[in-house]
């Protein structure tokens, strides 16, 4: 039963491990499922901010367009109407830094340009950068493009002048976009006129007379440009602020080089490391615009997670490992109750079987002597019988009358008489030896021994007799003694299936009544000695 609980425990422990990790695992998936829903979730986010971005530059090429249209409409475009367009863009767009024209200026034509400029901007001269950073005079050279037209002017003044072919980088955008007639954009730059660190770049949209097909003709015709300044920060906040998502962490990338270059960066590099899911992160490529390839590299914050996050993973978990506690200690309880039951059951089982086993004792304990019955000497007699008979051995029995006992309780009493009883058979006990002997109230103030395989019966039957005498319990009317004496009749015999107990039992009681027959206090004996073959060879006669 223990041991069947110890492992029903073991079950038990075990399954609460199995269900509490099944638990887990569901919540883990649910966990997982969820995670993929955000993820999901945040690339389309960030699709959406990419085509914001996309939109607002595509918007913002429409202006340089509208722009151009201006100068391909007339040959003479004077700074006023470059100025009364250019605003009225400008005022819908304001994250474009400025609208410029660039005209073609060749040296000959440098001077005119200079001097037509300087009756309303006194100091105007074609500038550049110095290698120090400051802008000086433009040194001398075949082919200008200075800043002619600026709008706003307002926080541009730096640049009214400078000649944008001073700078190689530029040159060679400048080249490529009159080349291919197309607009194109430059690598990030710092504009002449930024005054914090935002990155900025410019779009160049060629202008020319006419509409040149060939190469050759495109450099001859070619007018100037029609500039786009624009600040990336600027652009792109403008760009995205009308996706209201928050929360994401984003890095524009211009990947047109070999070597990537970051144009714009929404979060402080240590906030990456505190705040930032890095391994959601997604790239999600622009549409090609100036002839330029960015990419905007993202990744959501642990805000924007939390935002989205769900209690659902972990009450699955918590209820599927509450249901599997309260289901063990349910089972627990049941199994706890059943053993104890067990136990009860067993324990009252063990104490019926005492008690019945005691009662079996008392059905063959004589109640006054407290020594065997009647009941328990035929039984005992039926087996040693036979015992006997399967051994070839020999079985002796003695029958006990106390001499005129009627007189004794007559004189004494029947109290005195039960007590002369008890003394009796005590006496009769002690006097025997043998674990296999046996000694038996037979009824009334007769006792019983039973001897098996002995052939000393006749000895232990006057011992009996004298140790009865040795008591001297008073016996003042008895006929024989002043003390009570008893009577014995004895027999032995090697039993056989001829032979039966009953008889044997009525001859010794046949031999018991020859000694008071013979004046009481004394023993008769017959040794019977059988022969193997169960024929009587021998009698004794009768003895004191
Ligand atoms: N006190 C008491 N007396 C008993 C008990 N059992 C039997 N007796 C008495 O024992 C007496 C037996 O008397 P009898 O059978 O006439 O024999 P006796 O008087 O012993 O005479 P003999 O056998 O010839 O010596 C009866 O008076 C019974 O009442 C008992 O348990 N207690």
């Amino acid at each position: 039963m223990r041991s069947f609980n110890i492992l029903s425990n073991y079950v038990l422990l075990l399954s609460i491990l199995v269900g509490m990790t099944l638990s887990g695992l569901v919540g883990y998936s649910f966990y997982q499922n969820e995670t993929l829903a955000i993820e999901l979730d945040f690339k389309r986010d960030v699709d959406d901010k990419a085509a914001a971005l996309e939109r607002e530059l595509l918007i913002n090429l429409e202006v340089l367009y509208a722009v151009k249209g201006l100068f391909d409409s007339s040959d003479n475009v004077t700074e006023i109407e470059f100025k009364k367009l250019a605003s009225s863009f400008l005022v819908r767009h304001q994250n474009i830094q400025a609208l410029e024209w660039i005209p073609r200026v060749s040296d000959d034509e440098r001077e005119t340009f200079e001097a037509l400029k300087r009756q309303k901007y006194p100091d105007f001269e074609f500038t550049e950068r110095e290698f120090q950073g400051s802008m000086v005079k433009a040194a001398k050279r075949s082919e200008y493009f200075p800043v002619y037209y600026v709008e706003p002017l307002e926080g541009n003044e730096v640049a009214v002048g400078f000649d944008l072919a001073s700078n190689p980088k530029r040159e060679t955008i400048i080249d490529k976009s009159r080349d291919l007639d197309l607009s194109l954009a430059t690598a990030s730059i710092t504009l002449v006129q930024e005054v914090s660190n935002q990155k900025g770049f410019l779009v160049f949209m060629p202008t020319y007379e006419g509409t040149p097909t060939t190469l050759v003709k495109r450099r001859e015709k070619l007018r100037g440009f029609v500039l786009g300044v624009y600040r990336i920060g600027d652009m792109f906040e403008t760009a995205i602020k009308y996706t209201d998502v928050q929360g994401i962490n984003l890095k524009l990338i211009d990947n047109t080089a070999i070597k990537a270059e970051e144009l714009y960066i929404n979060f402080s590099p240590e906030q990456v490391q505190d705040n930032t899911q890095l391994h959601l992160t997604y790239s999600k490529p622009l549409r090609r615009f100036g002839g330029r390839q960015w990419t905007l590299v993202t990744s959501p914050t642990l805000g924007y997670i939390a935002e989205r996050r769900s209690l659902v993973p972990f009450l699955i978990s918590a209820l599927g490992m509450l249901f599997v506690l309260l289901g063990a200690c349910y089972i627990y309880a049941i199994t706890r109750r059943s053993s104890l039951i067990s136990i009860e059951v067993e324990d009252r089982t063990k104490a019926l079987n005492e008690a019945s086993l005691a009662l079996e004792e008392l059905s063959y304990t004589d109640s006054l002597t407290s020594i065997a019955n009647r009941r328990r000497f035929d039984q005992q007699l039926s087996k040693e019988w036979q015992r006997a008979i399967r051994g070839n051995t020999r079985l002796s029995l003695i029958v006990i009358d106390i001499d005129n006992f009627k007189l004794f309780n007559d004189q004494y009493g029947h109290l005195a008489g039960e007590q002369c009883l008890i003394d009796v058979s005590k006496a009769l006990s002690c006097t025997t030896s043998r674990n296999t002997d046996l000694v038996a109230r037979y009824g009334g103030e007769e006792f019983v021994i039973l001897l098996p395989n002995t052939n000393e019966s006749a000895l232990l039957a006057d011992k009996c007799r004298m140790n009865i005498e040795k008591l001297r319990i008073p016996h003042e009317p008895s006929s024989v003694s002043e003390f009570v004496t008893i009577s014995i009749g004895a027999i032995s015999t090697f039993p056989t299936l001829n032979c039966d107990p009953i008889a044997f039992t009525a001859k010794a009681d046949r031999l018991l009544y020859q000694a008071k027959e013979l004046g009481k206090n004394r023993v008769c004996v017959e040794d019977l000695p059988i022969s193997k073959t169960g024929d009587v060879i021998d009698f004794k006669a009768p003895q004191k």
